[in-house]
């Protein structure tokens, strides 16, 4: 079945408006993506930015003076000379003095020479007592002395738990150099738990902070548990990375490129999106020159981010199309499909002759359908009124034709009755006879009842067409018919039988009957006068009487011959007789 027009409207509607929901979706996506984008940028910027001031600054300060101290010529006095009480004192002395500047109150400092480590904390615990002990190559607790000594980097931060002082700390390492050469080492120690609620953890739901080093081992972070702690002393694959936090390999591998790229562009920042405990998150990366680290601000994405919200948006613009399609849908069905049913509704109609549609056929608009609405409305009426006028016609030519039908059937009538009248005498031809012998034949042995023939002849009428003339003949034989006629009743049937032969049927009559009816019909004839010319002339007729019994009588045709052989002997006998069949036999 092909397709109706509404359905080709509601499948063009429908594709147009999938189609442009989906273009409409993948706009707003794409823009989402980018504002997105853009926006955490923007706020990893800031809140790098942030980092900084808040993180590395106090660090920078804390290895400025850790910097500063290792260049305190008491304490390379002291690495040199430390047997020199003097030269220690002194040097305790500037130790403890930057120990009042230092943000956790402490110094350490390490001499390469014989491994004498001297401390001192916040309470100032071990005053007068700072040589706390002797570190030892051969313990692993203080391993991280001997391999920051081995390392060319002017200063470290390593993450430590000291088991002597029982604390977990961000120890700031400086090298104490004397030409050239590592003699020791300065700094201090910053609690780290301390240091993790004040900066790490700062508390802002959905952002987390994470330092890592180059080699992308955690360095600070608000799960201690994850904190790659001693690093310097570690097997590179030992070390707890950063794919303990993020555990996707296509993140880590994200990230590593851009470190690589950081790494050459420190100060600029770049951000990626990756998974964090299940959930999307944008990471923020910037490297810090200044401690080798990097710094990743994690950011959850749907608290930073605008998708949403934004969301709405593409929502909207579907529900909008959605409203503006159908519109559409209802305005082409008002001013298209639905004129177009009226007039596909009317043409059905007036397909089947009714024309009354012409008056309700609405012309609502002037546009093209308006137009076409028009059109048909005035080919309806004038089709409606040519009908109008051709049924007028046939009406008439109907009656025409009635009235000549009837006509035809009136000159049938007398063409037939014609047909079996005979032209000169105007009783039943030969042909009329015939049918009405074989009709009463049938009659009469349906009936039982009897009927009797009687065959009569004028006498002699060859003298009279030689006497008086053909003409004469004529005159003769119509006057002789039209007598009998007269004479008969409406049930007897008479005729000419051919020439001066005339026949009478009687239907339902006995013999003595029909013999009485032959001698009255004789007698009848030789009485009468046929007046021709001023002159008189009288016939006699013969007629010979026979019956047709049913059931005896073999058929009517052998009752007429036998009529005909009456009618013989009659003549035989004179003329102007009436012989019966009965004397005939006899
Ligand atoms: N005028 C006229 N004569 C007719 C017509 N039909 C037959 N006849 C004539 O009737 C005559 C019949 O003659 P026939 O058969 O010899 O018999 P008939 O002269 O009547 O003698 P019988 O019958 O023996 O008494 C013929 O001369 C026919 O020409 C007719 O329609 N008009």
């Amino acid at each position: 079945m092909p397709l109706k027009l509404g359905s080709k409207f509601t499948i063009f509607i429908a594709a147009v408006f999938l189609l442009l929901t989906a273009v409409a979706w993948f706009l707003t996506n794409k823009i989402i993506t980018d504002v997105n984008r853009q926006w955490s940028n923007q706020l990893s910027e800031r809140q790098v930015q942030f980092d900084i001031h808040r993180t590395l600054m106090p660090l920078i300060k804390e290895i400025t003076l850790a910097r500063q101290l290792a260049t305190e010529p008491a304490i390379i006095d002291m690495a040199m000379q430390e047997e020199n009480s003097n030269s220690t004192n002194r040097a305790i002395e500037t130790l403890n003095k930057y120990r009042g500047l230092f943000r956790d109150k402490n110094y350490f400092y390490a001499n390469a020479k014989n491994g004498n480590y001297y401390y001192n904390d916040s309470q100032n615990s071990y005053a007068g007592k700072e040589l706390r002990y002797q570190l030892s190559p051969n313990l692993k607790q203080d391993e991280w002395f001997y391999a920051t000594l081995k390392d060319s980097a002017p200063y470290q931060i390593n993450l430590n738990y000291d088991a002597h002082l029982d604390t977990t700390k961000a120890w700031i390492n400086v090298m104490v150099k004397h030409a050239d050469k590592n003699i020791g080492i300065v700094g201090t120690g910053i609690d780290l738990t301390a240091f993790l609620n004040d900066t790490v953890d700062i508390g802002q739901t959905g952002i987390h902070n994470i330092f890592i080093d180059r080699d992308m081992a955690v360095q600070l972070f608000r799960n201690p548990d994850l904190i790659d702690y001693a690093g310097i002393t570690k097997e590179k694959n030992e070390r707890r990375r950063v794919d303990a936090i993020l555990k996707d390999p296509k993140d880590l591998a994200a990230l590593q490129k851009v470190m690589l790229r950081l790494a050459k562009t420190p100060k600029k920042i770049e951000t990626i999106s990756v998974n964090y405990e299940g959930k999307p998150h944008i990471l923020g990366i910037e490297y810090l020159p200044e401690i080798g680290w990097f710094d990743l601000t994690l950011m959850e994405s749907k608290g930073i981010l605008i998708a949403d919200q934004f969301l709405m948006v593409p929502i909207l613009i579907t529900v909008i199309f959605f409203l503006t399609l159908i519109s559409l849908w209802l305005f082409l069905n008002r001013i298209i499909l639905k004129p177009i049913e009226v007039l596909h509704q009317s043409a059905l109609k007036v397909e089947r002759g009714d024309f009354s549609v012409a008056d309700n056929i609405p012309v609502a608009s002037k546009d093209e359908i308006g137009q076409v609405a028009f059109a048909f409305k005035k080919m309806t009426l004038s089709l409606r009124e040519h009908t109008s006028n051709l049924e007028k016609k046939i009406f008439e030519r109907t009656k025409e034709l009635e009235s000549l039908s009837m006509q035809l059937q009136l000159l049938n009538k007398d063409l037939n009755k014609l047909s079996r009248t005979d032209y000169l005498t105007q009783v039943r031809n030969r042909l009329d006879l015939d049918h009405c012998l074989d009709v009463e034949q049938n009659q009469s042995i349906r009936t039982g009842q009897v009927c009797s023939l009687i065959l009569m002849d004028i006498d002699h009428f060859k003298e009279v067409n030689d006497l008086y003339g053909h003409h004469a003949g004529d005159l003769i034989l119509k006057n002789v018919a039209s007598s009998i006629r007269e004479r008969l009743s409406s049930a007897d049937i008479f005729g000419r039988w051919g020439g001066e032969e005339f026949l009478l049927l009687l239907p339902n009559t006995p013999l003595a009957l029909a013999q009485e009816k032959a001698e009255s019909i004789r007698r009848f004839i030789a009485s009468l006068n046929n007046t021709l010319n001023m002159k008189t002339i009288t016939v006699t007729m013969s007629l010979g009487v026979s019956i047709f019994i049913p059931g005896i009588s073999t058929s009517i045709e052998k009752s007429l011959k036998e009529a005909d052989r009456a009618l013989y002997l009659a003549k035989n006998k004179g003329r102007n007789t009436v012989v019966v069949n009965s004397e005939a036999n006899g």
